[in-house]
């Protein structure tokens, strides 16, 4: 489905004026949160490595608002607070944080080396931490906000194929729950959301056979696959006063995948 088709049906009012940031916001399921984020009048900011700015000019366009395109590898950490720094001086202390951004490359455990572990660590743990710790004290300044942090249940279903990406997945919903506890003084939540499998384009065109299709949408409740905008009104609830009391937990958006297979 295009980006363009994609219509949140949930509107939150406090997040008018919002400012948003998003690691990965230009494609798949980041570029859909992008989307709805603007479409509730947020100020958004996004990171990703290659440049979005047709992705830019078509949120503009929809929205009449430029989503902050901020060119930046993620596993470089000085240049993601310097990037976060730069969205906060653009549009206010961030108040949102989606920690989005990863990569569910494919590996067998014998395959793995410390290069290998480290670079998908950089990517699918380490930059999520010290996003969190860079957004803490303007957050606290501005006298709270929400992070969401992207996780998998690819982790919950006990899935072969890609063993560092998941634990990765599983150590952002125990970092989730500890910083839940060290910022909820300064009413920083945070929570996980974990999706299910989500045909984006990447998806449809590196990993999704026909048979695996079938096998996974098995094991949903629900008979249908899910597409990125499924994922987007879960992240503004989050992202909402909506979900004022909630922090320290992991929303599942799966179609209803986990205990039923
Ligand atoms: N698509 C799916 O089926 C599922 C996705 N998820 C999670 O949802 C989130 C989004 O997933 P997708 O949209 O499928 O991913 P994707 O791979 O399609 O997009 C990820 C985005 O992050 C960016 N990115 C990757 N590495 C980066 C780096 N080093 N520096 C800066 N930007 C970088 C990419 O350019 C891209 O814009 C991820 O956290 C993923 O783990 C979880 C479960 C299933
Ligand atoms: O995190 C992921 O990427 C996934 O979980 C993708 C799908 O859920 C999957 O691989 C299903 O088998």
């Amino acid at each position: 489905m295009p980006v363009s088709d994609i219509s949140p049906t949930a509107t939150f009012h406090d997040l008018k004026e919002a400012s948003v940031f998003i690691t990965g916001g230009g494609s798949g399921i980041g570029a859909a949160l992008t989307d709805g984020f603007l479409g509730q009048g947020a100020k958004v900011a996004f990171v990703g490595r290659s440049d979005a700015n047709r992705f830019c000019d078509e949120m503009q366009e929809k929205h009449g608002q430029r989503p902050l395109f901020i060119q930046c590898d993620i596993t470089d950490i000085p240049a993601l607070k310097s990037a976060i720094n730069s969205a906060a001086t653009a549009h206010g202390p961030i108040t949102t944080l989606v920690n989005n951004a990863a990569n569910d490359l494919r590996h067998k455990a014998s395959e793995v080396t410390e290069e290998f572990w480290d670079k998908a660590m950089a990517i699918n743990l380490k930059a999520y931490f010290f996003a969190c710790q860079a957004v803490e004290q303007g957050m606290r300044a501005a006298g709270g906000g929400s992070i969401i942090n992207f996780s998998s249940i690819s982790y919950m279903m006990g899935n072969a194929g890609y063993p560092v990406y998941t634990t990765a997945n599983s150590g952002i919903n125990g970092m989730t729950r500890s910083l839940a506890r060290e910022f909820g003084d300064g009413a920083i939540r945070v929570n996980a959301l974990a999706p299910g499998w989500v045909l984006t384009q990447k998806q449809k065109e590196m990993w999704a056979t026909p048979e695996d299709l079938a096998a996974h949408l098995a094991r949903q409740c629900l008979k249908e696959h899910l597409a990125p905008q499924d994922i987007v009104d879960g992240v503004l609830f989050l992202a909402s006063k909506a979900s004022r009391m909630m922090t320290g937990q992991a929303l599942v958006i799966d179609g209803g995948v986990v205990g039923t297979g």
